[in-house]
């Protein structure tokens, strides 16, 4: 779209919203271009079944590329994670801005540490690689599917904060949990950090591939202002790319979606590309952690090492043991 405006299309909720607004204002601020924002109502904000149940990849991003698409928006800003790994005909991935804690993040009544929940504490979490890593750790734990967007699952942990009419912060009796887990970026994000008693380490809790990465996204051809593609190229980050590359050839070669028991996490640590990955056995029972490096830092070399990665997995039997 030409003129002196870009429009960014954006989900509903706080996070993407406050995502979007973070990503819009270092784009004006670097290319000078005015923007507006475009809300987006997508599938996945609508459907109340449980996450795991939905089904399909991509249930957050369809709507948005639909529109990014058709022109309702000249750029779209997702969440990297909830992202097919398939790269949609018409659209591409125009920057992944430096990337934000990868970590998952306890938030526990009582500011209490993951190895220090009592026996049998319950633990809210809508994802299958969150409850296996959990259940690898401690199988005592009972794991409670939940979903919603963050302030609800943060509602949902006893004595959690919450605001009162008269604007002060009380404690709630509501919550009917012991824990629950959620990405720490989306947490910081919102300012929420306060909630979080652990960071979580990923030699216990390997992170989803793309967790704590943006993607902005444009239509091929670009987002149909100079000053704006070449704030994006700015905005974009190598290392950033090249680790998610890695954690998306290793989801895809896996045939996996986000919904699927698997974590990745890819770092360049020097000149190399170091990726850990690990496949669970849903209950947490049995995992399998492997890692592989490159010192091939191009985005052809992520690739190959996220699908050389996942060729090992499944030549040992990752596909069996996560049920993929
Ligand atoms: N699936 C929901 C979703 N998508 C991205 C984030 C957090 C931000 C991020 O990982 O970049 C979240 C919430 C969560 O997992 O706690």
């Amino acid at each position: 779209m030409s003129g002196s405006r870009f429009t960014l299309g954006t989900r509903g909720s706080a996070l993407a919203t406050t995502q979007t607004g973070h990503v819009a204002a270092e784009l004006n601020r670097l290319s000078g271009v005015e923007y507006d924002t475009v809300l987006v109502k997508t599938e996945g904000d609508v459907t109340s079944g449980p996450l795991s149940q939905l089904g399909g990849t991509g249930v957050f991003a369809a709507a948005l590329r639909q529109a990014l698409y058709e022109g309702t928006c000249d750029m779209a800003v997702h969440s990297l994670k909830d992202l097919p790994t398939t790269q949609p005909e018409g659209l591409v991935i125009a920057a992944t801005p430096v990337r934000a804690d990868v970590r998952d993040a306890l938030c526990s009544r009582d500011g209490l540490f993951l190895a220090e929940l009592p026996e049998g504490a319950s633990v809210g979490t809508g994802s299958p690689r969150r409850a296996a890593q959990l259940l690898a750790f401690r199988p005592d734990l009972r794991i409670v599917d939940i979903r919603g967007n963050v302030g609800t699952r943060l509602g949902r942990v006893k004595g959690s904060p919450v605001q009162k009419d008269d604007g002060g912060v009380g404690r709630t009796a509501q919550g009917d949990l012991d824990a629950v887990v959620l990405a720490a970026a989306g947490l910081e994000r919102l300012g929420l950090e306060s909630h979080i008693t652990e960071y979580l380490d990923p030699d216990i809790m390997l992170p989803a591939p793309g967790q704590g990465s943006l993607a902005v996204e444009v239509r091929t051809g670009g987002s149909g202002h100079s000053a704006v593609d070449a704030a994006l190229e700015t905005m974009d980050d190598t290392d950033t790319r090249l680790a998610i590359t890695a954690e998306r050839a290793l989801l895809a070669r896996l045939e996996a979606g986000c919904a699927a028991p698997v974590g990745a996490l890819a770092l360049v640590q020097g000149d190399e590309l170091v990726l850990d990955s690990v496949a669970c056995k849903p209950d947490g029972s049995d995992t399998m952690r492997r890692s592989a490096r490159t010192s091939t830092l191009t985005i052809d070399g992520a690739w190959a090492l996220g699908v050389t990665l996942a060729e090992q997995l499944l030549a040992e039997g990752a596909a069996e043991l996560a049920g993929l």
